[in-house]
């Protein structure tokens, strides 16, 4: 894969290529913005939630809630006992888990030569599998890279997951292959939030044998779709259509 065809993106609303300006492959620690963390509220680990003491001043409550994070890949950092790693099912107090896990599982599951970037197309561009790949059901394909953000910063990016309570990670500029998978009603990959490595990741997994050359897909979501303002635009159907599964909201309909 040539490496600017990597970042590439198709902007649907301009109808248009266009190219990314910083594309960091790694999960990016830039771009933290020491502004953007102090005005959003503290995100909130899972599991962490500590009652707010009796007697507690409204101003030290805020100046916690002021306080911006070191480094963003801090943020995904599981805290407390109760998460168990995917790769060496240990939980997350346990030594053996770490940085060690998280490596070897990107190593073991997501080697970088089996996607390719093709389009524009009607979606934009897309990731497909390169000819004689075929993935098997149940492999892990990819991990969702991008910039962290607080859960409550710019939430228009139409390249933006959420980890629920840790934090966005968005790669509208920047990130890895997944940022490219479209959407379908009938995908062949879902989304997962897991701990590998007692850190926070998106991971996708096949939900069927994918062949070669054929599209990576996975389903956005009603919701998705209803904050982006455009319908789906699958081949499933032959006319731009609400996503599988999704709920018609009066009015929204485009
Ligand atoms: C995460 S990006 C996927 C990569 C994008 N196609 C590109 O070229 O950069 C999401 C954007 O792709 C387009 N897209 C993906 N799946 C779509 C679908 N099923 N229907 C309509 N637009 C879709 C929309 O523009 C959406 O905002």
């Amino acid at each position: 894969m040539a490496k600017q065809a990597l970042f590439k993106a198709y902007d649907l609303t301009r109808k248009k290529p266009h190219k990314i300006p910083s594309p960091p492959t790694k999960l990016t620690e830039s771009r933290l913005s020491e502004n953007e963390w102090k005005v959003s509220k503290r995100p909130e680990v899972r599991g962490s939630k500590k009652p707010v003491k009796k007697g507690r001043t409204k101003k030290s409550a805020a100046a916690a809630v002021e306080k911006a994070p070191k480094r963003a890949a801090d943020l995904l950092r599981c805290k407390g006992g109760e998460f168990q790693c995917l790769h060496c099912e240990a939980f997350s107090d346990e030594a053996s888990c770490g940085t060690a896990c998280y490596k070897q599982f990107r190593r073991e599951h997501f080697p970088s030569d089996r996607i390719d970037i093709r389009g524009p197309g009607l979606l934009g561009y897309g990731a497909f599998t390169k000819p004689g790949v075929t993935i098997p059901k149940g492999a892990w394909v990819g991990e969702y890279l991008g910039e962290l953000r607080p859960l409550t910063a710019d939430t228009t990016s139409t390249y933006r997951f959420e980890i629920p309570g840790v934090c966005a990670v968005d790669a509208r500029s920047s990130g890895n292959w997944t940022r490219f998978i479209n959407s379908h009603c009938r995908p062949n990959v879902k989304p997962w939030g897991e701990t590998v490595g007692k850190r926070h990741v998106i991971l996708f997994q096949a939900l069927r044998e994918i062949g070669p050359e054929e599209e990576i897909t996975f389903n956005y979501g009603g919701r998705y779709f209803e904050n982006a303002g455009f319908l789906c635009g699958c081949d499933a159907q032959k006319k731009a259509h609400l996503p599988a599964g999704a709920k018609q909201t009066k009015g929204k309909k485009k």
